[in-house]
């Protein structure tokens, strides 16, 4: 089979994109999502997504990490937005569905601001916190984000603190200018990554309810860009969670499987 497929990237998260509203993708086979995602013998990208109809929205967004485990993406559901745009089918405003339910979008040029689900709540432990954004994810505050060797600590705790499911680490320092700076070990990528949505997602909330900071917008600086993050809060549930960020088509071309 000879399908035609799109690069995407959100702030550096890259993504394979396939129009499979023709039901044309293999979706059980694990083993060509990860040779299609290897940078050195595939296409390379930290995930794959297929677009495909739905009954009830525009479209769902079928996710893969690289390692073809499924989870929320939210740079990929921005990348998916912008893609759908491109494909003509939406316009400005778009309703679609993902792994964790329905998602309201839209877009502006290449700027893309995705609702996230609510987050009602947020484990706090001393040293970090926990919370689902649609995917899991560990947050912990460092003093030299630089200095931090996020491959060997995130695995470290991704393994020995979250057991088979695993979490994604996020490590976030407070930058000079009221944003803050994270770095991301993404399960299912199971590498840093240079930007993840739902990770930047969780960084924003856990920094809010830790009190380090009283906005209800939050700049986050990752390493492959800038996203930002607002939502309201009461009693310390959060909802009307956007992210918000660039997401951009990087190149097309023809696979075989
Ligand atoms: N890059 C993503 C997160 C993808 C899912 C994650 N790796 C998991 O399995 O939990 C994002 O932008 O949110």
């Amino acid at each position: 089979m000879k399908a035609e497929f799109y690069k995407y990237q959100g702030t550096g998260n890259d993504f394979v994109m396939i129009d499979n509203r023709q039901d044309i993708f293999p979706k059980n086979n694990t083993k060509l999502i990860s040779q299609l995602c290897d940078r050195r013998f595939g296409i390379g990208a930290d995930g794959l997504i297929l677009l495909e109809n739905d009954k009830l929205s525009d479209f769902i967004m079928v996710y893969y990490n690289s390692d073809g485990s499924q989870s929320l993406c939210g740079n990929g559901g921005r990348c998916a937005v912008a893609f759908a745009h491109f494909l003509g089918m939406i316009d400005k405003e778009t309703s679609f569905n993902a792994i964790d339910g329905l998602h309201y979008a839209s877009i502006d040029g290449d700027i893309v601001n995705l609702k996230m689900g609510n987050v009602d709540e947020v484990k706090e432990k001393p040293t970090y916190s926990f919370l689902d954004t649609g995917s899991p994810h560990h947050v912990q505050i460092v003093e030299d984000l630089e200095e931090v060797d996020v491959k060997r600590v995130g695995a470290k705790l991704r393994y020995g603190m979250y057991g088979k499911t695993g979490s994604n680490i996020n490590f976030v320092s407070e930058s000079k200018d009221g944003a803050f700076n994270a770095r991301t070990y993404e399960r299912g990528v199971e590498d840093e990554t240079l930007s993840c949505g739902t990770g930047v997602t969780a960084v924003a909330i856990a920094m809010h309810k830790m009190g380090k900071t009283e906005s209800n917008t939050v700049f986050i600086n990752m390493p492959g860009g800038k996203l930002t993050v607002s939502f309201d809060t009461q009693n310390g549930s959060y909802s009307n969670i956007f992210l918000k960020g660039p997401a951009k088509q990087v190149f097309k071309g023809e696979v075989e499987w």
